[in-house]
């Protein structure tokens, strides 16, 4: 008869394991009551069901019948998240293997458990340091558990074990692995720490381990056989347990990051692999910029941005000529739009014109009055023409003078235009015009003033009305796409558009369509890289977990949650899309230093213009999709069962 409550009771402990639905009973009823103080040694055959009770009082697991009652209180419907806190707080785990996190140092395997505590950063760190002191790893704290002995290793998991100072700590066969001497010193620990009093429960074969306790418990088919005190226990401990939190996200990028160094040479590699597919993307996208500003470049060298031709739109190809004529309504209604600075009269002069100087003659096939979408600085000699003059392209000059066509600059050439009169009869008009200047080859460049025309055709009494009009924009060129587009909007009764914009300003706006459409066509096919990438990070994660799995276990036996261990893996894809996209910019800029160096020297230009916002969104894009990759592995490690977690080899 119990007259007083135990510090851990066991009451009916039943477990069976099921093989396709066949029954193996492991456990089938174990009532133990505990105190603070004792060191426990549970002993019996192998495959008895120490380890699976042990799994049971440590809160690994919950799948059994029976109760575990802590302090009067029934781990029974604790929740997930409630066995997780009493694994970091309570409970205390020494593996016969060990178990430590190889890729972390002796000192930071402490410190896993360490930060899970609400101690600060400081605390932290000088209770780890005293912890490996008081198991006599002073000098051995920066060391990987590689370059450690077993007995060595076995005292890293104790330090680890008691970071929380939990009353309970549970050492499953700890000197399994280890030679008399180490064994002799491991048990001088563990009894160490009952005297401290804490409940030390040990499973073991060895007979010296269990005569080195207060009690021992014999296990046999399924029950207790024999439960017999061999010392008096300990003084239960006055010290309370720390209070404690699971893994933060801080510590788990610290782990993530540790683990990448630790397998330096094989994160390069998929930091590498990941960022090809960023890099290309950034290409392709700085180098669109590069082209399409290069070729804008081009044409407004030539052509001045800020004004529009703008004809009739007639698609119908009618031949009323009426019906091209930009009307003084059609040109009130373009006055009006906003930023418009004026709208300017031009005409068409198609066929028919023919200049002559001495015995020289040139027919020129197309000519337009002089507007100001022509840029002065393609003037190459003279300049504009004024009432009376005519400009030539230097094509048309060196028609006339082909061996200097510059010196026809001041020169008269006689100007002949047939046309129709009144009454639709050929009339030849004619003027004798002055050369005011040459222009590089361009085909609107040959060109006399509007007024100029209208008083030739007037001559023979012919009334002529604008063919075209040109719109000046005012202000920045980022003005002239607004304008086009309401210019564009103007619609028909047939619901047709009533203009159309002619000329160089048309084509650029095309151009510049088509030049998009390719850079982003490109740079889809770069993404498919990235998709490799994406793929490549998914297979690399999911070995990561499948590599790491005893370490998940390990994580979970100390009380981190599943969230956790899924933050681990999203850690470290965070990292791998980090640093792929920083190396991936630093490649591109790299490449944009030295193409732009080529291209100046040849073209003058830098054809590749990588910009702030390139950037970002490399980095953007390269850390969703790591992160994206990470879902399905982070989750299946998170799924991962604690136990057979602990006991993957
Ligand atoms: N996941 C499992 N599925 C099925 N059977 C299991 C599982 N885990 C353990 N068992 C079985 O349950 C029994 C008890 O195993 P347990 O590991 O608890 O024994 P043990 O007393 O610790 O043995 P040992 O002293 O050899 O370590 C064994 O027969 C084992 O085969």
């Amino acid at each position: 008869m119990e007259d007083h409550m135990s510090y851990l009771e066991l009451h009916n402990i039943k477990k069976s394991y099921y093989l396709e639905n066949e029954e193996f009973p492991v456990l089938t009823g174990i009532d133990l009551s505990f105190d603070q103080g004792e060191f426990v040694s549970i002993v019996g055959e192998s495959g008895g069901g120490k380890t699976t009770l042990m799994n049971i009082i440590g809160g690994l697991d919950s799948n059994y019948s029976g109760d575990v009652v802590l302090n009067g209180k029934s781990l029974r419907h604790d929740t997930a998240k409630q066995l997780d806190a009493y694994r970091r707080q309570t409970i205390g785990f020494i593996f016969q293997n060990f178990d430590l996190i190889s890729h972390l140092t002796v000192f930071n395997n402490v410190m896993v458990s360490l930060q899970m505590t609400k101690l600060s950063h400081k605390q932290q760190e000088a209770r780890a340091r005293q912890l490996l002191e008081q198991v006599g790893l002073k000098d051995h704290m920066r060391k990987y558990p590689n370059q450690l002995s077993g007995g060595q290793k076995q005292r890293v998991a104790i330090a680890r074990a008691l970071a929380s100072d939990p009353e309970i700590i549970i050492a499953d066969e700890p000197t399994g692995a280890l030679d008399s001497q180490n064994t002799q010193e491991i048990l001088a620990l563990l009894d160490e720490i009952a005297k401290d009093g804490k409940l030390v429960i040990t499973v073991t074969h060895s007979e010296t381990v269990a005569n080195h306790g207060t009690r021992i418990v014999r296990l046999a088919d399924g029950k207790i056989s024999e439960d017999k005190s061999i010392k008096q226990g300990y003084e239960k401990s006055q010290a309370n347990e720390l209070s404690t939190h699971t893994l933060r996200f801080g510590a788990t990028l610290k782990m993530a990051l540790e683990n990448m160094r630790y397998n330096l040479k094989r994160n390069l590699l998929i930091v590498f692999g990941a960022a090809i597919g960023i890099f290309s993307v950034i290409v392709m996208l700085g180098l669109g910029n590069g082209v399409q500003g290069y070729i804008n470049h081009e044409i407004y060298s030539q052509v001045n941005p800020n004004a529009v031709q703008v004809t009739q739109n007639v698609s119908d190809s009618s031949q009323d000529p009426s019906k091209i004529v930009m009307k003084t309504k059609d040109q009130n209604r373009l006055k009006d739009i906003k930023n418009v600075k004026h709208v300017q009269d031009g005409y068409f002069v198609q066929g028919g014109t023919q200049l002559r100087m001495g015995r020289k003659n040139a027919s020129i096939s197309f000519m337009q009055t002089y507007n100001p979408t022509m840029l002065t600085k393609s003037i190459t000699k003279g300049h504009a023409p004024k009432n009376g003059e005519i400009m030539l392209t230097k094509e048309y000059a060196q028609k006339l003078n082909k061996k200097h066509p510059y010196s026809l600059v001041g020169k008269k050439v006689t100007f002949y235009q047939n046309a129709l009169n009144k009454q639709k009869h050929p009339v030849m008009l004619s003027k004798t015009l002055k050369v005011s200047g040459i222009a590089k080859a361009n085909t609107g460049a040959t060109s006399v003033t509007y007024d100029t025309i209208k008083s030739i055709y007037k001559s023979k009494g012919i009334k002529i009305q604008p063919t075209f009009v040109t719109v000046v924009i005012k202000g920045d060129v980022k003005n002239v796409k607004p304008v086009q587009n309401k210019i564009k909007s103007f619609k028909n009764d047939k619901k047709k558009a009533t203009y159309q914009i002619t000329g160089v300003g048309g084509m650029v706006d095309t151009l510049n369509t088509y030049i998009t459409l390719a850079v982003n066509v490109l740079a889809t096919i770069a993404g498919i890289s990235l998709l490799v990438s994406a793929i490549m990070i998914i297979v690399v994660l999911y070995i990561s977990v499948s590599e790491r799995t005893k370490e998940i276990g390990i994580l979970r036996a100390l009380g981190s949650s599943k969230g956790s261990i899924r933050n681990l893996f999203f850690s470290e894809a965070f990292f791998i899309g980090l640093f792929s996209s920083a190396l991936a910019i630093g490649l591109a800029e790299l490449l944009q230093v030295v193409a732009n160096n080529i291209a100046q020297r040849g073209i003058n230009y830098s054809i590749m213009q990588i910009t702030p916002g390139n950037i970002i969104f490399g980095f953007v894009v390269a850390i969703f999709i790591s992160l994206l990759a990470a879902l399905a592995p982070a989750a299946s490690a998170a799924r991962l069962d604690p136990i057979e977690s602990l006991s993957y080899e």
